[in-house]
């Protein structure tokens, strides 16, 4: 594709040279350039992509998108952000895949990964071919990718959607981190359907305030609108959780056309009469579509929300109300999320990914719905995100818990006896006695302990890495699965 082709919808502060040359790939790492390759430089949070500018001329780039003018004998796209300038460049040259077909995003701080997989299923179930994009994988076509985070740069997106149009897949359903809102990565692609979860502390290394935060997820729901889209058969359409106070800042700046879902609040998707067991959750749900009852197999009143996520997509997509109760009945759960690991022991351990203060309250408080004995919770804090979530999560484990393990999660390069103390400052805040909590950097061990320690009728709850099969130790992944240990302690103690 011509270079200046490529560029034509961008806003351009200046060309610099010959604009009328080809291009035949995109790459924002100098390392992987390939001769004729258009180098985007991305000013990062470690490195400067600008200053790679010479070894992607030496690797034989064709061209350069920059934010200031580099010395060089190579044509030059100066923008005022080379982030933003690479979503549109990445549309424009793959085509424009999200056109091609339909994308349902889903946005919010916990249960984005449950509803794209629910959402999936009930695509598929009525004979929709789905892509899913997200923190375990991307797949599509029988096929699964491994992920290195939840939303893909521009780049790597536009060029998966391609070749998910490229086989055939009619509907994308993505997770949308704030990440990637505030990183432009999901800009120019064309979300049929924004869907909200919910708003909770996360993140704030990043974005810095739960304003920011918020407003970062406001941008998915800003850019999507009706205003100037003419075209009936693709209506923009909101979905926002009625029972979260942020849904009425995100139904104030965005033009498309909302739904509801809540328990508390009206709503256009609303359940009731709600009862958990250890097997399930079951619920009544009224909508704009008829009413029916559900029998979900996942549990946690949570799990309820983001079922009402996904039926509101499920019939804004046309599928019948009976039809989505079946597909959603049919699934097991998602993978690392309230897990069971069944060994044959006398107590339940149940593996999950909380790593926020509301998720680990939320499953808490599920857990203790159906506890008949102790709680015992091992859990940690990431090391490089946000410090200020980890007294909080020490005080909402030792309150729903007899005995809070603290651990390690990935400590990726920060001490992890630091990440320990930092969670340990709100146990001593809230004068959780001593005999309540212990600190056991080791995760293998604090797994080994909490399951030496469980009682028959106990639950052992191992929160935080849910499906990681790995641990991050400063910039090394270790092989590390909490199931395989935990199963491995169950087998060693000879029940
Ligand atoms: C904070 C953040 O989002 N960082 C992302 C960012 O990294 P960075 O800005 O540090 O990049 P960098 O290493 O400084 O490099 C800058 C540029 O120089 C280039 N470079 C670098 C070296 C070289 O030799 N040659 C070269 O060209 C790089 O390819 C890059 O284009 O750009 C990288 C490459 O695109 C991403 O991998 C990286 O994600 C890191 C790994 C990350 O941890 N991101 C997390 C926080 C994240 O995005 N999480 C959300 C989920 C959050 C949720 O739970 O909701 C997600 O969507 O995954
Ligand atoms: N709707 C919800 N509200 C609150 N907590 C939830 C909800 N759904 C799931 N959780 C909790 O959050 C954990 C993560 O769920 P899930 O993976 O679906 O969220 P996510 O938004 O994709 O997370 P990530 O930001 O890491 O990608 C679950 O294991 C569960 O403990
Ligand atoms: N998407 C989240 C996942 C956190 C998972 C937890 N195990 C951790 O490493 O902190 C993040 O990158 O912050
Ligand atoms: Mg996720």
């Amino acid at each position: 594709m011509k270079l200046n082709e490529l560029v034509s919808t961008l806003t351009i502060a200046e060309i610099i040279g010959e604009c009328n040359i080809t291009i035949t790939g995109l790459q924002t790492d100098s390392r992987k350039v390939a001769p004729g390759d258009l180098f985007i430089c991305l000013p990062g949070h470690t490195v400067d992509g600008h200053d790679y500018a010479a070894q992607a001329e030496e690797n034989g780039a064709a061209a350069l998108v920059v934010e200031r003018r580099l010395e060089t004998e190579l044509p030059q796209i100066l923008v005022k952000d080379c982030r933003f300038a690479m979503a549109v460049i990445a549309d424009a040259f793959f085509g424009s895949p999200s056109t091609h077909m339909n994308v349902i995003g889903v946005t919010g701080t916990n249960g984005k990964t449950t509803t794209t997989y629910l959402i999936e299923k009930m695509m598929n179930d009525h004979g929709v071919n789905t892509g899913l994009i997200g923190t375990i994988q991307m797949r599509y076509g029988g096929r699964t990718f491994p992920m290195s985070g939840t939303t893909p740069e521009a780049l790597d997106l536009q060029r998966s959607l391609d070749d998910m149009s490229a086989n055939g897949v009619e509907c994308c359903v993505m997770e949308v981190s704030s990440h990637a809102l505030e990183q432009g990565r999901v800009k120019g692609t064309d979300f049929r359907t924004a869907i909200f979860t919910n708003l909770s502390q996360d993140h704030l290394d990043y974005h810095k305030s739960m304003e920011e935060y918020q407003a970062a997820k406001g941008l998915f729901f800003a850019r999507l609108g009706n205003k100037f889209n003419h075209d009936v058969k693709r209506r923009k359409h909101a979905v926002l959780n009625a029972d979260d106070p942020s849904s009425a800042y995100f139904a104030k700046i965005t033009s498309a056309e909302i739904i509801t879902y809540g328990i508390d609040e009206p709503a256009d998707v609303r359940a009731s009469n709600i009862s958990i067991t250890a097997q399930g959750t079951y619920f009544h749900l009224d909508t704009f579509r008829g009413s029916t009852d559900i029998q979900l197999r996942m549990v946690g009143k949570f799990n309820v929300y983001n079922a009402m996520a996904a039926i509101a997509a499920g019939l804004l997509e046309g599928i019948e109300l009976e039809a989505i109760k079946r597909s959603l009945e049919s699934i097991a759960g998602v993978d690392g999320r309230v897990e069971s690991v069944d060994a044959g022991q006398p107590f339940a351990v149940i593996v999950d990914y909380a790593h926020t203060p509301d998720g680990l309250e939320n499953v808490l408080k599920t857990v203790k719905e159906f506890a008949k004995g102790r709680v015992l919770t091992v859990f940690g804090c990431g090391g490089d995100r946000d410090r200020t979530k980890r007294p909080i999560m020490g005080k909402i484990a030792a309150k729903y818990s007899d005995m809070a393990i603290v651990t390690s999660d990935n400590p990726r390069t920060e001490d992890p006896d630091l990440i320990l103390k930092d969670i340990e400052q709100g146990l001593q805040e809230d004068q959780v006695p001593e005999n309540q909590y212990m600190l056991i950097v080791d995760r293998r061990k604090a797994i080994q302990k909490a399951i030496e320690m469980a009682s028959p009728d106990d639950v052992v709850l191992i929160a935080g890495k849910g499906h990681e099969t790995y641990q991050i130790i400063g910039h090394t992944k270790h092989d590390f699965d909490d199931r395989v240990i935990a199963k491995e302690a169950i087998r060693s103690m000879d029940l």
